[in-house]
């Protein structure tokens, strides 16, 4: 194994997994593995990039941290040469942690002196400049992060927030010195006194060019847009030739299941509602027991053939009242069983096409789907949207799945979903 990525969510780790295997031309990308947590067994020997998804991101800041060392002891194993910490594109985080503790951890571990954050994913529209993110030309506290019901992002300064989560110093690496190229700003960095830097980062040039200066770095910290050009450094440098994944279409019954409450996903479930089967899962009624993964099942099974989808989603208003009445872990933890439950269910009676929309419930699905085939790994198939390929879960039975981040598709992601898990690219 060349890369280990310990990714804090599955959503996130499906994300890079797919820019991994994509690479960019002409070089190509690696041979991808994901693995639903940290794999018991060794990685399949052709494997050249292995990612580990971890559901970290809104873990208590100790658990997150030794989930993390765990995950790259095992990276170690492999023998991996570099090692990427994915966190989310929009910084998804609190004061508390877990980026700055994680990376605290990862760093010491692996020696690395000097560690470079850039969550910059521009072909989501993600990019940093003077170490503030925009999210579609908008500051991230200005642009839904903010009402996120989990990690509420309500500052755009980065070296402020990762700053409430590391005594380190956070510098900045400015957009002026990623323009002169690799070679100057790895002078730049040596010479610089801040263990942490942000690195500004407009284009996927720049990313290309981050990458490249950071081919020997033991850690890199970001979102998947750094690793466009990672696998490239490899192939480049004659450890790995690319190969071209291949990808077994996947066809059976269907289920789209929804928890993430971002503007993006819900205005795909309100175009999906238009000619689809839909369940809107009443929360106070999941909180009393009214409402179990067995009435989700026969709801699905009711609709077998026409894309039914089940989704918790709802406005911010809403999300604040139902957290307010019940607790925000409490909602989170109770609808996360639910839709892992439903997934289990699902996949004993025979579904093979499992759509996901949020990080946190898609780890609780994918995780499920995973114990329910007792089999962590899964192969990266073709990219449905940008960040979201089609992932099989290795089986007898083989299961397709899909894991939207909240934040990414277009209008129509859900058909396009169980569409391309049936023919491919
Ligand atoms: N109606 C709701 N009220 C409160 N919390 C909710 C509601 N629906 C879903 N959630 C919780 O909100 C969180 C959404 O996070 P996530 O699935 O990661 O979505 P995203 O990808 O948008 O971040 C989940 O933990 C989910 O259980
Ligand atoms: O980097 C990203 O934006 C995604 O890969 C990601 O991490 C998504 O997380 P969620 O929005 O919580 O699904």
């Amino acid at each position: 194994m060349l890369i280990g990525v310990i990714a804090d969510d599955f959503t996130g780790a499906s994300d890079i997994a797919n820019t991994l295997a994509k690479g960019i031309a002409p070089e190509g990308g690696l041979r991808t593995a994901q693995y639903s947590g940290i794999p018991v067994e060794r990685a399949a020997p052709e494997v050249d990039a292995g990612v580990i998804a971890l559901k970290s991101r809104t873990a208590p800041v100790a658990d997150a941290v030794s989930d993390s060392l765990s995950a790259l002891d095992w990276l170690r194993d492999q023998g991996c040469r570099q090692v990427v910490f994915k966190y989310c594109s929009t910084f998804d985080s609190t004061c508390e942690g877990n980026i700055g503790s994680v990376a605290d951890a990862l760093s010491a571990a692996l020696g690395a002196e000097r560690v470079v954050f850039c969550p910059a994913f521009p072909a989501a529209g993600r990019t940093v400049y003077q170490g503030h993110l925009f999210v579609n030309g908008r500051l991230l506290n200005e642009s839904g992060m903010e009402n996120h019901p989990l990690t509420p992002m309500t500052d755009a300064n980065l070296r402020r927030w990762l700053g409430h989560q590391t005594r380190r110093e956070v510098g900045l690496v400015p957009a002026a010195v990623v323009a002169q190229g690799a070679q100057a700003l790895r002078d730049w960095l040596r010479n610089q006194a801040a263990p942490y830097v942000i690195a500004d980062a407009l284009s996927e040039t720049d990313l290309l060019i981050l990458a490249e200066a950071l081919h020997d770095a033991p850690l890199i910290t970001g979102a998947s847009g750094i690793a466009l050009g990672l696998a490239r450094n490899f192939i480049r440098a004659g450890h790995a030739t690319t190969q071209a994944a291949s990808f077994t279409p996947v066809r059976g019954p269907e289920a789209i299941l929804a928890g993430s409450c971002s503007g993006a996903t819900r205005g795909q479930i309100d175009l999906h509602a238009k000619l689809h089967p839909t369940f809107a899962i009443d929360v106070p009624r999941v909180m009393s027991g009214e409402i179990t993964s067995a009435t989700l099942a026969q709801f699905y099974k009711m609709h077998i053939g026409q894309a039914p989808l089940a989704y918790s989603s709802g406005a911010p208003a809403q999300v604040r009242a139902l957290q307010d009445r019940f607790g925000r872990e409490a909602v989170a933890k109770r609808l996360d069983g639910l839709f892992a439950d439903t997934a289990q269910d699902l996949v004993r009676s025979g579904y093979r096409r499992i759509v996901v929309a949020g990080g946190e419930t898609s780890g609780a699905v994918a995780q499920a789907v995973a114990d329910t085939l007792a089999s962590s790994a899964m192969a990266v198939g073709p990219e449905i949207d940008p960040g979201v390929p089609v992932l099989t879960v290795k089986g007898a039975e083989p299961v397709a799945l899909a894991l939207k981040s909240g934040n990414f598709g277009t209008g129509d992601f859900f058909i396009k979903a169980l569409r391309k898990m049936e023919e491919g690219a």
